[in-house]
């Protein structure tokens, strides 16, 4: 029997508690191509889990049926015991689900404080620019700066906390999106190639505060190219080649598996 979205799914074998989302089954669809073919993943809590494949392997679009952005056209995903299966992007963030660029872009002219308040849930009804309109904090929102504080001398931005946004290099901007993320009090963040771009010294600082994050109880599910960097982060991998899942397990184990390995090389 299918489940009804926002159900509560009994536990199946291998559910559990220890797994906060379950994609089972996958299938997504564009014409007659299809992108994810049957493809299952399964996210242990307080993990870093790492999805690999070549290009055009459907990695991004099973990110998207996960996120909301795309109904698959089979299987469901379950996020913390719950069929979310159809649910949209904005109802998968307020239960704790964040796909790092759904965060509202930052804006360039506000401070980096700013940016992180603003990505903070609202109350229903209250305008997110409302603080910043009054001039004065309230005493939630004074809590609100504690949080936000925290969180950024987490990533190291603390000490530019006054400057524009729109200063920032590349790379601070990244770990400002992460900053920005953990703001709305994500519980699993989905995050696609969160190292491209950036250089070595700072991909290794942003994994470290990843890692240093998923201590302290986050979940991550991230798209990477940069094994070279990113591989000794990570507690999972799966890997896909052409829609499908074809293989899973430690990482290294996964890099050096022979399917692996062949569909890289166009196998
Ligand atoms: N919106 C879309 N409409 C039609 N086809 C699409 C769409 N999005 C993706 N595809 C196709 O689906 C397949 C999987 O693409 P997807 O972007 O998920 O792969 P990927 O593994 O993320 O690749 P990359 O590493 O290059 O980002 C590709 O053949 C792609 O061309």
């Amino acid at each position: 029997m299918e489940a009804v979205a926002g159900e509560r799914v009994e536990p199946r074998e291998g559910h559990g508690n220890e797994y906060i989302l379950v994609a089972e089954r996958i299938v997504k669809r564009f014409g007659g191509l299809v992108a994810v073919d049957n493809a299952t993943v399964k996210i242990r809590r307080k993990t870093i889990t790492l999805l690999i494949g070549p290009n055009g392997s459907g990695k991004t679009t099973l990110l998207n049926v996960i996120a909301g952005y795309y109904r698959p056209d089979g299987g469901r995903v379950v996020f913390e015991g719950r069929d979310v299966t159809g649910l949209p992007p904005h109802r998968l963030y307020h239960l704790g689900m964040a796909r790092t660029f759904q965060v509202p872009q930052p804006f360039p002219k506000l401070t980096v404080l700013e940016n992180v308040l603003l990505a903070a849930k609202r109350h229903p009804g209250e305008s997110f620019t409302a603080p910043l309109a009054r001039g004065k904090w309230l005493p939630v929102e004074e809590e609100l700066v504690d949080k936000a504080f925290s969180i950024l001398r987490l990533v190291g931005l603390d000490h530019l906390w006054d400057h524009p946004a729109g200063q920032l290099s590349g790379g601070q901007m990244k770990l400002l999106e992460i900053a920005r993320t953990l703001m709305s009090g994500a519980k699993l963040v989905l995050m696609d190639e969160p190292i491209a771009g950036v250089n070595p010294t700072l991909a290794h600082r942003i994994l470290d505060f990843i890692v240093r994050l998923r201590d302290q109880g986050i979940t991550f599910f991230i798209i990477e190219h940069r094994l070279d960097i990113a591989m000794k982060y990570v507690d999972y991998a799966y890997a896909m080649a052409r829609g499908r899942v074809i293989a899973e397990g430690r990482p290294e184990e996964v890099v050096s598996n022979p399917l692996v390995i062949d569909s890289y090389l166009g196998g």
